[in-house]
């Protein structure tokens, strides 16, 4: 076995320092550049990367160096290399069968009536990846030789890389049944067909100069995916006989991060392969297990998920404790690739030096993987200095002002905080305070993000429009976008959101214990990045900050003005937050600060609040064992940000999704008022789930998919809405598109509108006869 490097990294941002990525592939699409530019860019950044993480200390030649570019997804990466795409592309194959780049990026967006590859939250991160489709029909073939040439244009700049790649295992685990599939097919019954094609990809890595090879396989931690652990594990097994087995490969590490391997973990021990990285920043340190003399252990010790420099000497013992079991040798690693974080933290010129101190992105964390790897070979006196220093910064936090504040502190809880009075008293007293018609009419909360918006914010941040001119400019975009709702006749308006870039970064600009970062970029999906803000200290609300916006919106029309703010939970889900104290408490103070903020809007006259939480289900942590406790503090978090809402008051919420699923009865206890999900791309299913779990607070299925340019047909609504009211009680009925309209356009969300409006008048002549 070749000899594996003893500090490395599970994979690194593929974007670019600035995004360089984005832009380059974002110009190929809209024809500005050809391929050919395209991939010069690609492979710049690619040099780039291996030249950085040299010079930050990683081995050129010892495959310390993940080889993880991806152009849009390292899942479809796979799916792609393995031949698996559906049958609806398979005309882009080139006349050798290969799938080239412009083919991988029309099955990751679309084209036409063509529809993309569906895409959804990879383990519990904030990354989206691209859902494979696999039925009886797909035919497995290596279909793209992309990782065997950058492997070799490595080789040619001087570098033994590792190559990463998705394992078969995840792969199909994330894959669902392709159209043509029989109904209850499951894409892990073709794992047999599938695992010959990685045996063929992995002798071509090897023939290319690779000596090792990292294969993915997270779906082996996971107890959210539809199919059971002890399934996934079997079928690591049998895969992985077949691949180790094989003569011609790389040394292989298998790679199962996001939480803890358990059981599975002596499945990988026993299985021919050379390495394992097990993630002990989510899991624990395995128990030993009978062959592990003959395996190296990777311990993924340094966060990947988050941005704090964190406890050097506590990620050392745990190496220290990896030891122990008994392996080969120990190596230190990353808990997760590095795509989660930002690439460098000395590109925020504007931060605080002092929290400066306190953080680790990507780049810090590839130097702490190489302290530690030093401490591996060398021992703890080593590196004394490095983990004294971290020690150091650790304190300094601990005592830092603002990171613990007395006022925010002392503000007692009690058992009422968390309640309103019972439903059907709120019920009655909203009905006779708002008097709103049958299947009350209104929108998510955000109109179109027009250019011209966009354009004004640059410009007020670049110093070149006014406060007051821009402030100006936004009552304006307020004017127009209540007329708008006034003229095509919705019940509950909505002031646009025209303020906010984003609707957790504006909270975060407008709290304590928050900042924001320059260009903390990190991958949400394919071309598209977000900005994360840092949570670094407790959190508190030094003025109102939707109240002017909501009162002037008030003040223009005669009709309810829906207040609009964004919940505790998805504030922490989109944001960095401080390592330093449970999540439940953070919860707890940006829920107080919204209460704060409730509590003014209902003084200053608003008589109905939506506080948005479409992160809900996303934080829901991958161990069965440990999602009770997160759905308690997550809906107890709500409930406080609510609970001191006025009986007449109407508290909406908005969680997009529909799939209940097990989050139903937390989605229950939340005790919103009325609560609006996403149902027009399922055609209203939900509405039965809706019905069958017995959910009897106000409820807004949406009638508009809101994902796609098309403007629904005033027939098309009308029968979703005639779905809805034939199943649920018209008195719980509220009619709204699935979501905010700020990625569309004006034409297409005034003609949605209208088309909306129109098909409820419809449906209303039926439900007023018969209420
Ligand atoms: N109020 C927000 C909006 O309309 C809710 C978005 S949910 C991702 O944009
Ligand atoms: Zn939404």
């Amino acid at each position: 076995m070749t000899a594996f490097p003893q500090g490395t990294i599970l994979g690194y941002p593929r974007i670019g320092r600035r995004r360089e990525l984005k832009k380059a592939v974002e110009s190929f699409w809209s024809g500005r550049s050809d391929l050919q530019q395209l991939e010069q860019t690609a492979a710049g950044l690619r040099a780039a990367t291996r030249e950085r993480l040299a010079t930050l200390g990683l081995g050129r030649d010892d495959s310390a160096i993940p080889e993880s570019f991806s152009y849009y997804d390292q899942v479809l990466d796979a799916a792609v290399t393995v031949g698996a795409i559906p049958a609806r592309f398979e005309n882009l194959r080139e006349a050798d069968g290969t799938i080239g780049l412009p083919a991988y990026f029309t099955i990751a967006r679309g084209e036409g009536e063509r529809a993309p590859l569906e895409m959804t939250k990879w383990f519990d991160s904030n990354y989206h990846y691209l859902v494979p489709e696999i039925g009886p029909e797909t035919t497995f073939s290596l279909s793209s030789d992309r990782l065997v040439r950058q492997v070799e244009e490595a080789v040619a700049a001087g570098f033994v890389t590792r190559p990463v790649v998705v394992g078969p295992v995840t792969l199909l685990a994330l894959a669902k049944a392709s159209d043509d599939a029989p109904e209850g097919f499951d894409p892990l019954s073709r794992l047999d067909d599938l695992v010959p094609v990685y045996v063929e990809l992995l002798a071509r890595l090897k023939a290319a100069g690779a000596e090792w090879v990292q294969l993915d396989e997270p779906a082996l931690v996971s107890e959210s995916l539809p199919t059971s652990v002890e399934k996934l594990a079997d079928a690591a097994a049998r895969a992985l006989d077949v691949i180790g087995g094989s003569a011609e490969r790389p040394s292989i590490l298998v790679a199962a991060p996001y939480a803890s391997l358990e059981a599975t973990f002596s499945v990988l021990v026993a299985a021919p392969i050379e390495a394992i990285a097990v993630d002990l920043v989510r899991g624990a340190v395995p128990a030993a297990a009978a062959g592990l003399a003959d395996k190296i252990l990777v311990g993924g010790v340094i966060d990947g998920h988050n941005i704090w420099r964190g406890d050097l000497s506590d990620a050392f013992e745990k190496l220290d404790a990896l030891g122990q079991l008994g392996a080969a040798s120990v190596s230190a690693s990353t808990s997760t690739s590095l795509l989660h974080v930002p690439h460098d933290v000395t590109d925020e010129s504007a931060l605080d030096e002092r929290l400066v101190s306190w953080l680790a992105f990507a780049d810090q964390k590839v130097e702490q993987v190489v302290t530690l790897a030093r401490g591996l070979a060398g021992g703890r006196p080593a590196i004394k200095e490095a983990l004294d220093a971290a020690s150091a910064a650790l304190d300094d936090r601990r005592s830092a002002p603002g990171v613990r504040d007395g006022s925010v502190r002392s503000r007692a809880l009690a058992e009422g905080d968390f309640s309103r009075a019972a439903y059907a008293e709120r019920e009655a007293a909203q009905q006779e305070a708002l008097g709103l018609p049958a299947l009350p009419l209104t929108t998510i909360g955000s109109f179109p993000q027009t250019g011209d918006i966009r354009r004004a914010r640059a410009q007020f941040l670049r110093g070149e429009l006014s406060n007051e001119d821009y402030e100006a400019f936004l009552r304006r975009e307020i004017d127009s976008v209540v007329d708008l709702q006034e003229e095509l006749g919705l019940d509950v308006l909505v002031h646009g959101e025209p303020e906010r870039n984003d609707m957790v970064q504006y909270f975060a600009e407008n709290l304590d214990g928050f900042t924001v970062t320059e260009n903390g970029w990190v991958q949400s999906y394919g071309s598209r990045a977000t900005r994360p803000s840092i949570l670094w200290g407790d959190v508190s609300r030094p003025a109102p900050i939707t109240v002017g916006w909501s009162t002037y919106a008030q003040s223009k029309t005669a009709k309810h003005m829906k207040g609009m703010l964004t919940g505790p939970v998805t504030i922490l889900a989109w944001s960095f937050v401080r390592d330093d104290q449970p999540l439940a408490d953070t919860a707890n103070q940006v829920a107080l600060a919204l209460r704060d903020e409730i509590a003014d809007l209902e003084s200053a006259g608003i008589a109905v609040i939506q506080v948005d939480e479409p992160a809900l289900r996303e934080l829901l942590p991958l161990k069965k064992a440990d999602q009770p406790s997160y759905l308690d503090w997550s809906v107890a978090s709500f409930r406080l940000a609510t609970g001191g809402a006025g009986t007449a008051t109407q508290v909406h919420t908005h969680l997009c999704y529909s799939e209940f699923g097990v989050v139903i009865d937390a989605i229950r206890a939340l005790d919103a008022d009325v609560t609006s999900i996403e149902a027009a791309r399922s055609r209203m299913d939900v509405v039965t789930d809706i019905a069958e779990v017995g959910f009897d607070h106000g409820i807004g299925p949406g009638v508009y998919d809101i994902h796609s340019p098309r403007v629904p047909t005033v027939d098309e609504i009308e029968s979703l809405l005639r779905r809805a009211v034939d199943e649920i009680p018209t008195r719980q009925l509220w009619v709204n598109p699935d979501c905010g309209l700020k990625t569309r356009g004006y034409d297409e969300t005034t003609a949605s509108l209208r088309n909306i409006v129109e098909a409820t008048r419809r449906v209303r002549e039926d439900v007023n006869v018969a209420v």
